[in-house]
């Protein structure tokens, strides 16, 4: 079966012109990604996992390779697609779970959350009783679902972007440090949906602070290294 995503040669590289340098992220970085299995991406700080993450999900543009990913329409290269192209391939298949909200200012949690759902069609009060109750599953009080989440916790907004994140089942998700700053019920209940989506056939890459809390999704480990550790390789 072909891989839901193929990741080939794929090098990014920040150019800091004002310093008139390039610091590679990583380098001819090959992988594939099958429907409902779960990598993690480990390594030490600034090995270039989130930045890989951002480049999957083309909020970066790669500087060398390809990123096939098996779209419902066919085989697409996320490194080359029409900007078009991505935006709809967010909005239907493809999800990014970070730590942090987007917080609009007075827009209640519980319409932050249901504006995907919104998005795809769903009636306005279906929606928002999904999105009740995905707040409740990772223990957002009730009396928070009206309220603006601009003045939320750290914790409470970091719920509010899961419940957002997770309302509507993707194709692929890629997943940078969701666990974060989560108390133990919220991330038993993280552990819970992304356990029931895998099952689902939904494929995941991921980076967590504590790999442990995901150890029963875990399928196989890519290891990134930071520039001096690939160069004493070497
Ligand atoms: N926008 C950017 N411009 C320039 N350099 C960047 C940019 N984003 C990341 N970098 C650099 O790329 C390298 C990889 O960063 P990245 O954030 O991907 O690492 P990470 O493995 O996720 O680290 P951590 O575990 O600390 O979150 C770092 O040296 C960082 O300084």
């Amino acid at each position: 079966m072909t891989p839901l995503l193929t990741v080939d040669a794929l090098s990014k590289t920040f150019r800091m012109h004002h310093l008139g340098q390039a610091l590679p992220a990583f380098e001819r970085l090959s992988f594939t990604l099958s429907r409902g299995e779960f990598l993690l991406l480990s390594g030490p700080n600034g090995a270039g996992k989130s930045t890989l993450l951002r480049t999957l999900y083309r909020s970066y543009l790669p500087t060398g390779g390809r990123l096939i990913y098996d779209s419902e329409q066919g085989p697409i290269d996320l490194a080359t697609a029409a900007d078009v192209d991505i935006a709809h391939l967010r909005r239907a298949e493809i999800g990014f779970v970070t730590q942090f909200l987007i917080a609009r200012p007075r827009v209640a949690a519980e319409e932050i959350v249901a504006e995907p759902l919104r998005l795809a069609g769903t009636p306005r009060e279906t929606a928002l009783d999904a999105a009740r109750h995905w707040l409740a599953t990772f223990g957002v009080k009730p009396d928070l679902w009206r309220a603006y989440p601009t003045t939320f916790s750290g914790g409470e907004q970091q719920k509010v972007n899961l419940a957002r994140a997770l309302i509507r089942p993707r194709r692929l998700l890629l997943l940078d440090e969701p666990t974060a700053s989560l108390d133990a019920g919220a991330r038993a209940a993280l552990v819970q949906r992304l356990t029931e989506l895998k099952d689902q056939g939904v494929a995941m890459i991921g980076v967590f602070h504590h790999p442990g809390d995901v150890a029963s999704l875990i399928d196989r480990e890519i290891p990134l290294k930071t520039k001096e550790m690939a160069d004493v390789a070497e």
